[in-house]
């Protein structure tokens, strides 16, 4: 496994021929090995946990080289006590790493992917960027990710990307966006991978302590309880809503948001009558977290592509 910080030493990497590239099957499907291998990117901001393992285990499966990414954006954080307090743990992440058969670490500086002078920003607009998260976190955060994850496709330009469906905003803005700027990488979504007692993982959740760790398990519960409602036929978002306040209200969780929009667009839902992305977003100690559930999926899975 390799580790890289600059753009030009990532390329280089993936330049066929390099010792980075050596773990490829040389002539599978009988093609040539330069157009055969695929490249699958994994964008964190490190400090990994199972759920990034399992996009990590996805992206080995399915690609011939797989690289992590790993940079705590700056820009997408409103608050600064977030990024001073966000986890950092590089050699543990890189260990991790290696023994999920990442062939190369990206991790760049701040001045590397926003070198003096950098003046650029991508920006999505339309309720995918300004509701819940954008609205909680204001309204530079989706600038922050859609800008950076360009920057990270574009210095690597993978076959595929891989991106947690807990960030199920995150996920649809970056479809979004790979879309209108015409980048050739598939965005893969990933199902929430969650510790056994519901609580989706995080790398936030180091940060809670064992009394908020129990308080948080109303989240997933409210959640569970709001998709069972909606199996059994339940259509009123009201009602809806009310099952799961009442659910938060026992753990003393207080949402920031809890809503019921579309999927694809972000836009509010007036009824659950087809699938309805459920999500909240609440405040448990010190620690902000996020979570969602789709009700009423599709029994085939969501396209990957818009
Ligand atoms: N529990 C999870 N299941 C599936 N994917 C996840 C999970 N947690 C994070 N991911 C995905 O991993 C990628 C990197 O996420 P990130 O490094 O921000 O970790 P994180 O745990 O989401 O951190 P935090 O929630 O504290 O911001 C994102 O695509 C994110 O959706
Ligand atoms: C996609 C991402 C790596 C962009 O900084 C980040 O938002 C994350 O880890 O989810
Ligand atoms: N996990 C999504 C990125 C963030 O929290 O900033």
């Amino acid at each position: 496994m390799k580790v890289v910080r600059t753009i030009a030493e990532l390329r280089e990497a993936l330049r066929p021929g390099h010792p980075a590239r050596a773990c490829e099957s040389q002539d599978h499907l009988g093609q040539n090995p330069d157009t055969a291998s695929r490249i699958g990117m994994v964008p964190t901001m490190g400090a990994l946990h199972e759920g990034h393992l399992s996009l990590l285990q996805r992206a080995r499966a399915e690609n011939d080289l797989v690289i992590l990414s790993i940079f705590v954006n700056p820009t997408q954080f409103s608050e600064a006590s977030d990024l001073d307090a966000y986890p950092r743990q590089e050699a543990q992440d890189a260990a991790l790493a290696e023994s999920a058969g990442v062939d190369v670490i990206f991790a760049p500086s701040a001045a590397e992917m926003y070198p003096a002078g950098f003046a650029t920003t991508v920006s999505v607009s339309g309720a995918i960027t300004e509701t819940l998260e954008g609205a909680g976190r204001g309204s530079s955060h989706f600038d922050g990710v859609a800008t950076v994850v360009a920057k990270l496709l574009l210095a690597a330009l993978p076959h595929r990307a891989y991106f947690g469906q807990k960030d199920a905003q995150q996920l649809r803005v970056v479809q979004r966006m790979v879309a209108d700027l015409g980048i050739p990488t598939e965005i893969v979504s990933c199902a929430t991978s969650r510790d056994a007692d519901g609580l989706a993982r995080s790398s936030r959740n180091v940060r809670l302590s064992e009394t908020d760790r129990q308080r948080a398990l109303v989240i997933p519960r409210a959640l569970a309880a709001v998709s069972a409602a909606a199996a059994s036929g339940e259509t009123e978002v009201v009602a809806l809503r009310t099952l799961a306040e009442g659910i938060l209200a026992e753990g003393s969780v207080d949402p920031e948001y809890l809503a019921f929009v579309n999927p694809e667009s972000f836009a509010p839902a007036t009824t659950v009558s087809g699938t309805v992305l459920c999500a909240i977003a609440a405040r448990v100690g010190e620690v902000r977290l996020i979570d969602n559930e789709l009700l009423n999926p599709p029994s085939l899975p969501i396209s990957k592509e818009n």
